[in-house]
């Protein structure tokens, strides 16, 4: 799928200098997309060359929140260039696929479209490449950590205990397959009045940082909820590019500027998992 040199991923056209990162959830609906397209504005809006692989393959929402309306283009059988969007390039199976259509592949073909969006796609040189992973701790997140030894995860959750124990899980996932932990982002971690400022705790107080403690990893930033980022989503304007002076958006670059702040570079032992291996 790709080769480790001099501490980057060479794939098949293009490379990653710094990171992959695999961004997860224990439960959906937690803000896993949203947190994905916005971190990856956030870190375009820091200069890195960014990219993302939408691996939700049956539950895709990204292209609907950057905005995507191009599709890619194929330039031979196995080149493809991918749409690029407010500076990011992005690859999902809503690409080929109409947004009301179900995905009803099964996982091993469905890792297959993985393996392709990896191999196939003209990424150029990236700094980054998230993975919007599918929700849970079911087989076809595992199938795509194992397949991508080199990711690093990143958990998103949400307060409340139910989801944050969940995503606890996400940790021992994590551990199995020996991938790194970047730290968790709490999403949705509490109202701010618009007129007082006071905040609402919705759904509960230290959820993150609980969670945090229990993966023994860092809480990143705490992003509040707000209907305007709902809005812009859905209009394909992620609230970073959008409005980058809104308190949200400065919580994700300041997350984007801890990731950054992380080692990079990629161990030559560890080996992608191919399906033809
Ligand atoms: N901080 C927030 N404030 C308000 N709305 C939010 C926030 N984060 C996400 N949302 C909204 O919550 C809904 C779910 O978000 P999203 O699709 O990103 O979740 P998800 O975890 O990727 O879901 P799944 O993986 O199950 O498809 C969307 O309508 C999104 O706009």
């Amino acid at each position: 799928m790709y080769d480790v040199k001099n501490e980057q991923i060479i794939l098949e056209h293009g490379s990653i200098n710094k990171g992959i990162i695999a961004v997860a959830s224990g439960k959906g609906g937690v803000g896993k997309s949203t947190v994905t397209v916005n971190l990856a504005t956030a870190l375009a809006k820091l200069d890195y060359k960014v990219g993302i692989i939408d691996a939700d393959v049956r539950g895709f929402s990204v292209p609907r929140i950057l905005g995507v309306t191009d599709k890619p283009k194929a330039v031979s059988e196995s080149e493809i260039i991918p749409p690029e969007v407010k500076g990011i390039k992005v690859i999902s199976m809503g690409s080929f696929v109409g947004e009301n259509e179900a995905v009803i592949w099964r996982a091993p073909l469905l890792g297959g479209a993985l393996e392709q969006f990896f191999k196939d796609v003209r990424w150029g040189e990236l700094d980054y490449l998230l993975l919007d992973l599918p929700p849970g701790t079911g087989d076809m997140p595992l199938n795509i950590m194992q397949k991508v030894p080199h990711a690093q995860t990143l958990v998103v959750t949400t307060p409340q205990v139910t989801a944050t124990k969940v995503a606890g899980r996400i940790g021992a996932m994590a551990e199995k397959m020996e991938h790194d932990v970047l730290g968790v982002v709490e999403n949705m971690a509490y109202y701010k009045c618009q007129e007082c400022g006071n905040k609402d705790y919705i759904f509960g107080e230290n959820g993150g940082q609980n969670l945090a403690d229990f993966m023994e990893t860092e809480l990143l930033g705490q992003l509040p909820l707000i209907s305007e980022v709902r809005r812009r989503s859905d209009s394909g304007q992620p609230i970073v590019f959008d409005d980058p002076e809104a308190d949200i958006s400065k919580e994700f670059i300041k997350i984007a500027k801890k990731l950054a702040e992380k080692k990079g570079g990629f161990d030559e032992n560890l080996k992608p998992l191919s399906l033809k291996k």
